[in-house]
């Protein structure tokens, strides 16, 4: 490449820079997605690039594979209710184990090593996440009750505290947060990570939210990607189950982040390398884009 041509591209990036100076941008990364070393090598080094360039990335992860085959090792049976892991005493001591201590830790030694610096915890640590007790409901008929199913230690999120994240940021640290949080009785609740980060990014006003999944963003009944996404549009993926499993926290996620004060939310293929940089510094849009409502332009494509 022609040096001209690399002057060409760091000038390209400028208006995204200057945009996003100075803003909390808060990314999910999710287990399906922390696949190859090199990817999360390139991980590492698209937030310790975004640190460099003036965003103040918090990063909430996943572990959800990662978990599962932990469990599967001890001869646990792995099951899941709506996208959420039902929870014994024995799978919770377990999903701390790895989320806390294996997956976080690798998170914040990669992050260390590509030049940043980061700090792991969880929602337990400063009393981040608060949840209670999450009940989920089915149907059973009309004008009959729904039934109640209970998941065990789920967490449902009941308030952030977010005064840890502020301390850390302004130091210059990058928050790394495993989705665990505190229940009632200062006890540990498995939550979902997505709903962490959802959580966290309206608790803060980031001005993105992105996920970073297995998928290139969320597809239509054909299988077909859908580039742009309105909040008020999501009931209905969810209603007639074309958004399923893991695709369901994250669209109920994105939908109350935006209408708590979240600007944009972007549910984006973390199997591309760099797709963070891609996303935030370049003119290609990647996966899909969540809105409040149409804007006289179409929004910008960032
Ligand atoms: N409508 C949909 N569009 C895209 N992905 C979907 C949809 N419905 C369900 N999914 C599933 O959601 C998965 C992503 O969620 P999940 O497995 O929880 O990943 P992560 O670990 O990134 O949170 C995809 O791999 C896909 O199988
Ligand atoms: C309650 C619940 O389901 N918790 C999740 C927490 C990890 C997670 O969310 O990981 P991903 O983002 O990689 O799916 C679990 O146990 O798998």
């Amino acid at each position: 490449m022609e040096i001209h041509d690399k002057a060409r591209i760091l000038i390209s990036a400028l208006p995204y820079f200057r945009d996003f100076y100075g803003k909390i941008l808060v990314i999910k990364y999710g287990g399906h997605a922390m696949v190859a070393e090199d990817l999360k090598q390139a991980f590492a080094q698209d937030i310790v690039l975004m640190k460099y360039v003036g965003i103040k990335p918090i990063i909430v992860h996943g572990g959800g594979p990662q978990i599962t085959q932990v469990m599967e090792k001890m001869g646990l049976k792995p099951t899941f209710i709506e996208g959420q892991r039902v929870t014994d005493e024995e799978t919770m001591n377990v999903v701390e184990m790895v989320l806390v201590g294996t997956v976080n830790k690798k998170i914040v030694s990669l992050i260390n090593q590509a030049g940043g610096l980061a700090v792991g915890l969880s929602g337990r640590d400063g009393n981040l996440v608060e949840v209670e007790k999450m009940t989920l409901y089915k149907y059973t008929g009309e004008d009959r009750p729904p039934e109640i199913i209970d998941i065990g230690r789920v967490g449902k999120v009941r308030q952030v505290n977010p005064a840890v994240l502020f301390t850390l940021i302004e130091r210059g640290f990058i928050p790394v947060i495993a989705p665990v949080g505190v229940g009632p009785e200062g006890d540990a609740y498995n939550v979902n990570a997505d709903l962490v980060a959802g959580a966290i990014a309206s608790a803060i006003k980031a001005e993105k939210l992105i996920y970073l999944s297995d998928v290139e963003g969320v597809k239509d009944e054909k299988g077909k990607l859908i580039s742009t996404l309105f909040i008020h549009d999501i009931e209905d993926l969810l209603e007639r189950g074309i958004a399923k499993g893991g695709m369901i926290p994250k669209l109920k996620s994105a939908r109350k982040a935006i209408t708590t004060g979240v600007k944009k939310v972007h549910i984006i293929d973390g199997r591309v390398p760099h797709s963070l940089l891609i996303e935030l510094f370049t003119d290609e849009g990647l996966g899909t884009q969540i809105l409040s409502a149409e804007e006289p332009d179409g929004g910008d494509p960032s």
